[in-house]
Protein backbone atom coordinates (compact mmCIF):
# COMPACT_ATOMS: atom_id res chain seq x y z
CA UNK A 1 0.00 0.00 0.00
CA UNK A 2 2.69 2.39 0.91
CA UNK A 3 5.16 3.40 -1.78
CA UNK A 4 8.77 4.76 -1.46
CA UNK A 5 10.22 6.82 -4.02
CA UNK A 6 14.04 7.51 -3.66
CA UNK A 7 14.69 11.12 -4.82
CA UNK A 8 17.40 10.92 -7.37
CA UNK A 9 18.50 14.31 -6.69
CA UNK A 10 20.61 12.71 -3.66
CA UNK A 11 22.41 9.82 -5.93
CA UNK A 12 25.97 10.29 -7.23
CA UNK A 13 25.57 11.67 -10.26
CA UNK A 14 28.64 10.22 -11.18
CA UNK A 15 27.66 6.97 -11.13
CA UNK A 16 24.12 7.27 -11.91
CA UNK A 17 23.39 3.64 -13.30
CA UNK A 18 24.67 2.03 -9.97
CA UNK A 19 22.93 3.80 -7.97
CA UNK A 20 19.68 3.46 -9.60
CA UNK A 21 20.54 -0.19 -9.51
CA UNK A 22 21.54 -0.12 -5.87
CA UNK A 23 18.10 1.49 -4.62
CA UNK A 24 15.83 -0.72 -7.35
CA UNK A 25 17.79 -3.52 -5.70
CA UNK A 26 16.96 -2.19 -2.33
CA UNK A 27 12.98 -2.15 -2.55
CA UNK A 28 12.35 1.19 -4.20
CA UNK A 29 9.06 1.25 -5.66
CA UNK A 30 9.28 4.60 -7.91
CA UNK A 31 11.98 7.07 -8.78
CA UNK A 32 11.90 10.34 -7.82
CA UNK A 33 12.93 12.64 -10.07
CA UNK A 34 13.87 16.18 -9.45
CA UNK A 35 13.81 18.73 -12.61
CA UNK A 36 14.82 22.16 -11.91
CA UNK A 37 15.13 25.30 -14.18
CA UNK A 38 16.76 27.79 -11.63
CA UNK A 39 14.23 30.21 -11.92
CA UNK A 40 11.26 28.65 -10.51
CA UNK A 41 13.68 27.19 -7.79
CA UNK A 42 16.85 28.37 -7.30
CA UNK A 43 18.47 25.26 -8.15
CA UNK A 44 19.51 23.22 -12.00
CA UNK A 45 19.73 20.31 -12.02
CA UNK A 46 18.75 17.97 -15.65
CA UNK A 47 16.19 17.97 -17.80
CA UNK A 48 14.53 15.19 -20.61
CA UNK A 49 17.91 14.00 -22.12
CA UNK A 50 19.38 12.64 -18.84
CA UNK A 51 15.91 11.31 -18.20
CA UNK A 52 15.68 9.32 -21.31
CA UNK A 53 19.33 8.30 -20.75
CA UNK A 54 18.16 6.52 -17.53
CA UNK A 55 15.28 5.11 -18.23
CA UNK A 56 17.07 1.69 -20.02
CA UNK A 57 19.02 1.22 -16.78
CA UNK A 58 15.70 0.49 -14.34
CA UNK A 59 12.71 -1.19 -14.81
CA UNK A 60 11.52 1.51 -11.53
CA UNK A 61 8.31 3.64 -12.61
CA UNK A 62 9.96 7.29 -13.37
CA UNK A 63 8.22 9.99 -11.41
CA UNK A 64 9.01 13.16 -13.10
CA UNK A 65 8.72 16.29 -10.65
CA UNK A 66 8.96 19.11 -12.52
CA UNK A 67 9.87 22.51 -10.94
CA UNK A 68 10.06 24.89 -13.83
CA UNK A 69 7.82 27.70 -14.81
CA UNK A 70 6.76 26.01 -17.87
CA UNK A 71 6.39 22.67 -17.34
CA UNK A 72 4.35 22.48 -20.26
CA UNK A 73 6.58 22.76 -22.73
CA UNK A 74 8.09 19.22 -22.09
CA UNK A 75 4.57 16.63 -21.76
CA UNK A 76 5.19 15.62 -25.15
CA UNK A 77 9.03 14.63 -24.21
CA UNK A 78 8.31 13.01 -21.40
CA UNK A 79 5.86 11.43 -22.54
CA UNK A 80 7.61 9.81 -25.30
CA UNK A 81 10.39 8.60 -22.73
CA UNK A 82 7.89 6.27 -21.06
CA UNK A 83 7.28 8.21 -17.74
CA UNK A 84 4.64 7.17 -15.21
CA UNK A 85 3.96 10.61 -12.97
CA UNK A 86 4.17 13.92 -14.63
CA UNK A 87 3.50 16.54 -11.74
CA UNK A 88 4.10 20.25 -12.51
CA UNK A 89 3.89 22.91 -9.77
CA UNK A 90 0.39 24.81 -9.19
CA UNK A 91 2.22 28.03 -8.59
CA UNK A 92 3.91 28.26 -12.13
CA UNK A 93 0.76 27.14 -14.31
CA UNK A 94 -2.87 29.87 -14.84
CA UNK A 95 -4.46 27.23 -16.61
CA UNK A 96 -3.70 23.62 -14.31
CA UNK A 97 -6.95 22.42 -16.30
CA UNK A 98 -5.93 22.57 -19.50
CA UNK A 99 -2.84 21.00 -18.63
CA UNK A 100 -4.03 18.18 -16.78
CA UNK A 101 -5.95 16.74 -19.40
CA UNK A 102 -2.85 17.55 -21.99
CA UNK A 103 -1.14 15.32 -19.72
CA UNK A 104 -3.33 12.80 -19.54
CA UNK A 105 -4.06 12.36 -23.68
CA UNK A 106 0.34 12.14 -23.63
CA UNK A 107 -0.65 8.59 -21.92
CA UNK A 108 1.21 9.90 -18.59
CA UNK A 109 -0.64 10.09 -15.12
CA UNK A 110 -0.97 13.89 -13.70
CA UNK A 111 -0.13 15.22 -10.61
CA UNK A 112 0.17 18.69 -8.84
CA UNK A 113 2.48 19.57 -6.42
CA UNK A 114 1.41 22.16 -3.72
CA UNK A 115 4.86 24.72 -2.36
CA UNK A 116 4.43 25.08 1.70
CA UNK A 117 2.91 27.80 1.61
CA UNK A 118 -0.11 26.99 -1.16
CA UNK A 119 -2.82 26.04 0.48
CA UNK A 120 -4.73 22.84 -0.82
CA UNK A 121 -7.78 24.54 -1.55
CA UNK A 122 -6.47 25.90 -4.82
CA UNK A 123 -7.10 22.45 -5.74
CA UNK A 124 -10.87 22.04 -4.99
CA UNK A 125 -11.72 21.90 -8.61
CA UNK A 126 -9.33 20.11 -10.06
CA UNK A 127 -8.85 17.25 -7.63
CA UNK A 128 -11.72 14.98 -9.18
CA UNK A 129 -9.13 14.64 -12.63
CA UNK A 130 -5.79 14.63 -10.75
CA UNK A 131 -3.68 11.37 -10.59
CA UNK A 132 -1.38 12.68 -7.71
CA UNK A 133 -1.74 15.33 -5.04
CA UNK A 134 2.51 15.99 -4.24
CA UNK A 135 2.80 17.91 -0.97
CA UNK A 136 5.69 19.63 -0.48
CA UNK A 137 7.03 19.63 3.04
CA UNK A 138 10.09 21.84 2.30
CA UNK A 139 10.29 24.63 0.08
CA UNK A 140 11.64 23.51 -3.38
CA UNK A 141 14.89 23.52 -4.70
CA UNK A 142 17.39 21.04 -2.85
CA UNK A 143 17.70 18.16 -0.98
CA UNK A 144 18.62 17.59 2.36
CA UNK A 145 16.00 20.42 4.12
CA UNK A 146 14.62 19.78 7.86
CA UNK A 147 10.45 18.53 7.36
CA UNK A 148 7.98 21.58 7.54
CA UNK A 149 5.42 19.98 9.85
CA UNK A 150 2.55 21.74 8.75
CA UNK A 151 2.61 19.13 5.91
CA UNK A 152 1.02 16.92 8.23
CA UNK A 153 -2.49 18.56 8.28
CA UNK A 154 -2.22 19.52 4.56
CA UNK A 155 -2.30 15.99 3.73
CA UNK A 156 -5.44 15.54 5.90
CA UNK A 157 -6.57 18.19 4.11
CA UNK A 158 -5.84 16.59 0.50
CA UNK A 159 -7.36 13.49 1.74
CA UNK A 160 -10.55 14.99 2.67
CA UNK A 161 -10.72 16.66 -0.90
CA UNK A 162 -10.41 13.34 -2.84
CA UNK A 163 -13.04 11.66 -0.68
CA UNK A 164 -15.29 14.52 -1.14
CA UNK A 165 -15.11 14.46 -4.63
CA UNK A 166 -14.75 10.97 -5.16
CA UNK A 167 -11.22 10.17 -6.71
CA UNK A 168 -10.27 7.33 -4.69
CA UNK A 169 -7.96 6.25 -7.36
CA UNK A 170 -5.16 9.49 -6.80
CA UNK A 171 -2.34 9.29 -4.87
CA UNK A 172 -0.97 11.96 -1.84
CA UNK A 173 2.94 12.54 -2.30
CA UNK A 174 4.69 13.93 0.27
CA UNK A 175 8.35 14.94 -0.48
CA UNK A 176 11.15 16.57 2.11
CA UNK A 177 13.31 16.15 5.04
CA UNK A 178 11.19 12.34 4.93
CA UNK A 179 13.18 9.94 6.86
CA UNK A 180 12.07 6.58 9.01
CA UNK A 181 10.74 9.21 11.90
CA UNK A 182 8.86 12.01 10.08
CA UNK A 183 6.89 9.22 7.73
CA UNK A 184 5.11 7.84 10.97
CA UNK A 185 2.82 10.98 11.14
CA UNK A 186 2.49 11.49 7.21
CA UNK A 187 1.44 8.21 6.88
CA UNK A 188 -1.27 8.41 9.48
CA UNK A 189 -2.62 11.45 8.05
CA UNK A 190 -3.04 9.76 4.61
CA UNK A 191 -0.10 9.82 2.42
CA UNK A 192 0.65 6.75 0.47
CA UNK A 193 3.75 7.56 -1.56
CA UNK A 194 7.00 9.12 0.36
CA UNK A 195 9.52 10.38 -1.86
CA UNK A 196 13.25 10.26 -0.03
CA UNK A 197 16.00 11.43 -1.24
CA UNK A 198 18.95 12.29 1.63
CA UNK A 199 17.77 9.60 4.02
CA UNK A 200 17.55 6.76 1.35
CA UNK A 201 20.37 7.72 -0.51
CA UNK A 202 22.91 8.97 2.69
CA UNK A 203 21.70 6.08 4.49
CA UNK A 204 24.42 2.90 5.62
CA UNK A 205 21.86 0.24 4.74
CA UNK A 206 19.40 1.35 1.68
CA UNK A 207 17.16 -1.78 1.75
CA UNK A 208 16.67 -1.26 5.46
CA UNK A 209 15.86 2.16 5.45
CA UNK A 210 13.14 1.80 2.68
CA UNK A 211 11.43 -0.56 4.40
CA UNK A 212 11.57 1.12 7.68
CA UNK A 213 9.86 4.23 5.79
CA UNK A 214 7.21 1.85 4.43
CA UNK A 215 6.64 -0.21 7.16
CA UNK A 216 7.61 2.37 10.61
O1 LIG B 1 11.88 18.04 -4.45
C1 LIG B 1 12.87 18.01 -3.78
C2 LIG B 1 13.58 19.26 -3.46
O2 LIG B 1 12.94 20.28 -4.11
C3 LIG B 1 13.43 16.70 -3.28
O3 LIG B 1 12.74 15.65 -3.88
C4 LIG B 1 13.28 16.58 -1.80
O4 LIG B 1 13.86 17.62 -1.13
C5 LIG B 1 13.74 15.22 -1.35
O5 LIG B 1 14.95 15.27 -0.76
P1 LIG B 1 15.15 14.97 0.79
O6 LIG B 1 14.43 13.69 1.09
O7 LIG B 1 16.63 14.84 0.89
O8 LIG B 1 14.57 16.13 1.55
Amino acid sequence: MIKVAPSMLSADFAILSEELKSIETAGADLLHIDVMDGHFVPNLTFGAPVVKAIRPYTKMPFDVHLMVTNPGDYVEEYAKIGVEYFTFHQETVPHIHRLVQHIKQCGMKAGIALNPGTPVAVLEDIAADLDMILIMSVNPGFGGQSFIPNAIKKVKQAKLLLEEVDNTSAVIEVDGGINDITCVPIKRAGATVLVAGYAVFGASNRAKMIEAIRTN
